[in-house]
């Protein structure tokens, strides 16, 4: 007896990837044709897939399908970034699909280092990215990601991005005078901050990554009021001080509404180079535990590595410079992950116009 087209339907509804997601979930578009015994998938997924997933995926699936007996299958695998539906409803700007805010409950954990090699490995799953790098009290993104060009301004002043390793780039560090920080509080500094956001004129990016300042100040609630943002991913070291603040952050974002894609932990074990013994710095386990106890997804464990500080301090990108470090697969899965927990979201219909109804 021949395998059906809903057998085959069934069989990709069952296979998880390696990071133990469903491959398909409901927005992914399959079209399934059995044609004289071979079978031929078409599959448009709503997050990006590089060369080395697209084979992974394709492995779990030809492997499925044997265990029903299909021998010849053809698959195309595509897929399109969809935008989806912020945390405070607002309507999505133009040429940003989804914004990603990187948040942080106290200084120093590594948020804008985790910002830029995020971004970077989205662009490397062949997305378009963009980061704003928003952190008041120091603005580290252009120093990590090398850039010293100011962007331009164009008509009504709007900003074009400066673009550094295919990545489209604005800083407050580029619209401020650091020697004086102090006096830009509160209003001035958000308004400031959601220009920044919203006058950058960002080309048709799937994320913009938002490196917040630390903490749960005014430009906090400013995010999470008035910029269209998807969700938060919150860094932390393991160290319990640093969940302490994690807990805090957790329950400001929830308190405001704003949804929280993730949990990074930053600096989680270390490596000696020399002897190769793994030891656990600031302690263990600390980011599974607050994952656990709020519910918020795990996304990546990253070790403390002194490459990734060297890198940084002479603005080049980890990954950029060796793409197949450990540390960097690390930077890939967590991204991956990311996407995926973004495709689940729903689509953001506010942003679709009504049809032009002609008479
Ligand atoms: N996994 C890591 N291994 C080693 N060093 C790291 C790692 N992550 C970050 N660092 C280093 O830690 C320092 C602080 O990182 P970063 O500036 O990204 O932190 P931050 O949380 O953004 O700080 P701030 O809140 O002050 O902006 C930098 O020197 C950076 O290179």
């Amino acid at each position: 007896m021949s395998t059906t087209i809903e057998q085959i339907r069934a069989i990709l509804h069952s296979i998880k990837d390696h990071n133990g997601i469903d491959i398909l979930n409901k927005y992914s578009k399959v079209l399934i044709d059995v044609n004289e015994g071979l079978v031929i998938i078409n599959l448009e997924l709503n997050y990006p897939v590089n060369q080395s997933i697209d084979v992974l995926m394709k492995e779990k699936i030809v492997h499925a399908l044997e265990s029903i007996g299909v021998l010849k299958v053809y698959i195309n695998i595509t897929w399109q970034v969809m935008t989806h539906v912020t945390s405070n409803l607002l309507k999505s700007y133009t040429g940003v699909k989804n914004i990603i805010a990187v948040v942080s409950g106290k200084g120093g954990v590594g948020k804008s280092t985790v910002s830029a090699n995020l971004a970077y490995s989205l662009y490397l799953l062949g997305a378009r990215v963009g980061i704003v790098d928003a952190d008041i009290y120091g603005p580290s993104i252009p120093i990590i990601m090398g850039v010293s060009d100011q962007p331009e301004i164009i008509e009504h002043d709007r900003m074009v991005p400066i673009i550094k390793h295919g990545i489209q780039l604005n800083s407050l560090g580029f619209l401020l005078d650091y020697d004086s920080p102090a006096v830009l509080r509160g209003p001035m500094i958000t308004k400031i901050f959601e220009q920044l956001v919203s006058k950058t004129k960002w080309c048709d990016l799937d994320y913009l990554i938002v490196d917040m300042p630390p903490g749960t100040g005014d430009i906090a609630l400013s995010l999470a009021k008035n910029v269209p943002v998807v969700g938060t991913v919150i860094v932390t070291t393991p160290q319990d001080v640093s969940l302490m603040d994690v807990r805090r952050c957790i329950k400001m974002y929830k308190k405001v509404g704003t949804r929280i894609l993730g949990i990074i932990e930053n600096m989680s074990s270390y490596v000696c180079p020399h002897c190769m013994n793994g030891s656990n710095l600031f302690g263990s386990g600390g980011g599974k535990r607050i994952s656990a106890q709020y519910d918020v997804p795990l996304l990546g464990e990253l070790p403390f590595d002194n490459y990734i500080r060297s890198q940084s301090d002479i603005g080049e990108f980890l990954i950029f410079n060796n793409p197949l470090t450990n540390i960097a697969n690390k930077y890939l899965d967590m991204s991956i992950n990311l996407s995926k927990q973004i495709a689940l979201l729903p689509k953001n219909d506010r942003n679709i116009f009504p049809p032009i109804v002609s008479r």
